[in-house]
């Protein structure tokens, strides 16, 4: 058919007029039978068909070439008239332009195609504008306000008395595809988010879109001021820093411990930053790296604190909790993708290097750990090893010029190999709050907040020397030591309308709670109480299993192997307590015989002879005990050397 249309083509153009029929005959056999079922069924002239045809065809490809014609005119007219740069879609400067546009174009004009954005979990584009439009917590909002930016195509505005053009590009990586025959870009799906763009000018000086870039550079500045960008790893399969939340900035004033304290590890960290001290440590080969650890009770202060710092020193702040690392694989991940200036938050350290060991209490009910009590409190929490985090902390491959923050509720569990200098150059202390720090929060909770206003707009305002003489009277009723800060701040804000009413009540307050915490700690007194005994009752009872197990051992072979694994467990007992690495902890595990048998294998490879007769027949007794636990040691305790061990092993 394409060659009929060609043929028709041919024959207008050699002005042979559709009626040359035998032409066509000629070269197309075939033709005047076509012709005639044309003529016949149709009642169609086929000649003329064809040449209709042959006429569009032309039109078209005239129109194509007419259109690449005008394209070409329109860009080198662009390329004569305008200037232009590119932003890369993964390039911050990108987002900076779009929320520019987005708070200062697409909110004036009367754009009608626009792309729209409440929240998202994977983009952080619109983090950078979302602190235009808070969500009013007081009047619970359930949802995040949406925010509009630019589609696809072109944005046109006027900036610094110059026309500009910025344009969103589709990618191959964004979702729709689509050509002029079908859905136009905008309409066919949304941005997102990392599509380049073009900013364009009308004029030959690409000066004034500099100034345009850093007019939006400014302008994020300004809205990022008053926040700190907290980066978190949240896609535990991709150990990635993928996403990042605004938080507040919280002033250092507002976190309250010991005031010297504090000012010392801010001149610490600002002598650290100072750019003498990094050129100070690579000229003497030192790693140029600052570890901090802060310790103390829950509710302290430690993450605040750690908030508080990263805003005062203007860093992005990376924040790892320790027990939700994946493994010291993902660990050493995140750490590479560290860049080079920031401050690392880790959570929760205690919580690194213990796992083996929690599982091994889970999988075993009958423990005989001394450590168990203490294990309990952070028991099963973290996959990562103790040499993965030294590894991060300052192995060959960490980044330098960071500042690492951790935190610990348990600072004297920690391994002295963590916390040594180079690690940990500063420990601090937050503990429970003292009476001066009340009378700080209690000023800081019902003065002006650093906006301006009053801590609750419908707050009695008080005089600055009233409200001074309040918070000072106030203080008295809190003893040194006992309540945490977050305690107190609970407290106050159950009166954040009303300092007279926190002041009055507070006296109240502090009796009951005191009544609590006294009670509180019976309780956990009776609790430990009650399971030190089931421990020294398990352990009793394996040691009774031994020895009869040592009393009715059937060959020297049995006796051999028992004292071989009580020698394995002990020689594993000496590298946990030596070593901070994992294989002693593994051997350790691998055995589950109680001291107290260990004692009396010991014991009895001494004269040669697993056990002494008077052991023997004391363990016939225990045997007979063997149910009533509680009268199972006295009995040991009267026995013959051998024995002995077992009551000094419990
Ligand atoms: N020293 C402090 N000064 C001011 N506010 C504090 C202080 N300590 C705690 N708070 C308040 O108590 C709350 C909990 O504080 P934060 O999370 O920082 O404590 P933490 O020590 O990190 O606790 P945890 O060990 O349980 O993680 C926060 O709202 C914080 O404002």
């Amino acid at each position: 058919m394409n060659s009929l249309v060609a043929l028709a083509g041919t024959s207008l153009l050699n002005g042979s007029g559709p009626n040359s029929v035998e032409d066509f005959e000629q070269r197309i056999p075939g033709f005047s039978v076509m012709q005639n079922f044309f003529k016949k069924w149709l009642r169609l002239e086929l000649t003329t068909v064809l040449t209709i045809a042959a006429l569009m065809g032309a039109a078209s490809s005239g129109v194509q070439s007419l259109q690449e014609t005008g394209s070409k005119i329109y860009w080198w007219i662009v390329r004569f008239l305008t200037a232009s740069i590119s932003i890369a879609g993964n390039d911050r400067l990108n987002r900076e332009v779009l929320n520019w546009l987005g708070a200062h174009v697409l909110t004036q004009k009367s754009t009608r195609i626009l792309t729209a954005n409440s929240e998202s979990v994977r983009n952080e584009a619109w983090h950078y504008r979302r602190v235009t439009q808070e969500r009013n917590d007081l009047h619970h909002e359930k949802r995040m306000p949406v925010q509009y930016l630019p589609t696809f195509g072109t944005t046109w505005f006027i900036h610094g008395r110059s026309l500009f053009m910025v344009k969103r590009i589709l990618t191959s990586n964004s979702h729709y595809h689509s050509s002029w025959t079908r859905t136009p870009d905008e309409y066919a799906g949304a941005p997102e988010g990392d599509e380049p763009l073009v900013v364009m000018r009308l004029g030959r000086s690409v000066e004034p879109i500099k100034n345009f870039l850093e007019t939006c550079r400014d302008f994020s500045d300004r809205q990022r001021e008053a926040y700190i960008t907290v980066r978190i790893s949240k896609r535990s399969y991709e150990d990635s820093w993928d996403a990042s939340i605004l938080r507040p900035l919280r002033p250092l004033e507002t976190v309250h411990f010991d005031e010297a304290v504090k000012k010392a590890l801010v001149a610490d960290i600002d002598n650290y930053l100072d750019v003498n001290t990094r050129k100070y440590y690579n000229g003497r080969g030192i790693p140029y790296r600052r570890g901090f650890l802060m310790h103390g009770p829950p509710g302290t202060g430690k993450t605040s604190l750690a908030l508080a710092l990263a805003g005062r020193f203007g860093l992005e702040l990376y924040l790892l909790h320790m027990p939700s690392v994946r493994d010291d694989d993902s660990l050493e991940k995140l750490f590479t993708a560290l860049p080079p200036r920031c401050m690392v938050l880790l959570e929760d350290i205690d919580a690194v290097g213990i796992k083996r060991r929690a599982s091994r209490d889970d999988s075993e009910s009958e423990s005989d750990s001394d450590d168990d009590d203490d294990n309990d409190a952070y028991r099963g929490r973290s996959s990562c090893t103790l040499s993965g985090l030294l590894n991060v902390l300052d192995g060959v491959a960490s980044q330098e010029g960071r500042i690492v923050l951790m935190t610990s509720n348990f600072a004297e569990k920690l391994d002295k190999a963590l916390v040594r200098p180079g690690r940990v150059d500063r420990m601090i202390y937050l503990g429970h709050i003292s009476p001066r720090s009340c009378e700080l929060m209690f000023l800081r909770m019902y003065g002006p907040d650093v906006h301006g206003g009053s801590p609750a707009d419908r707050a009695v305002t008080l005089p600055a020397d009233e409200l001074e003489r309040i918070a000072r009277e106030f203080s008295k009723h809190i003893p040194e030591g006992v309540f945490t800060p977050a305690q107190l701040q609970g407290f106050l804000l159950n009166y954040r309308d009303s300092p007279l009413d926190a002041s009055t009540n507070i006296a109240q307050w502090v009796r009951d709670e005191v009544e609590i915490i006294g009670q509180a700690k019976e309780r956990a007194r009776k609790a430990a109480e009650q399971k030190k005994k089931k421990k020294k009752e398990r352990k009793l009872k394996k040691a009774v299993e031994l020895a009869e197990a040592m009393r009715n051992h059937d060959s020297d072979e049995e006796l051999d192997a028992l004292r071989q694994r009580m020698k394995a467990r002990r020689r594993a007992k000496g590298k946990v307590d030596n070593e901070t690495g994992d294989e002693g902890k593994e051997a350790a595990e691998s055995t589950d015989a109680p001291d107290g048998a260990d004692e009396i294998v010991n014991g009895a490879s001494d004269d040669g002879d697993p056990m002494s007769s008077d052991a023997a027949e004391g363990l016939d007794k225990v045997g007979e005990d063997y149910n009533g636990l509680d009268t199972v040691k006295p009995v040991l305790e009267s026995y013959t050397p051998a024995t002995n061990g077992v009551s000094e092993g419990l």
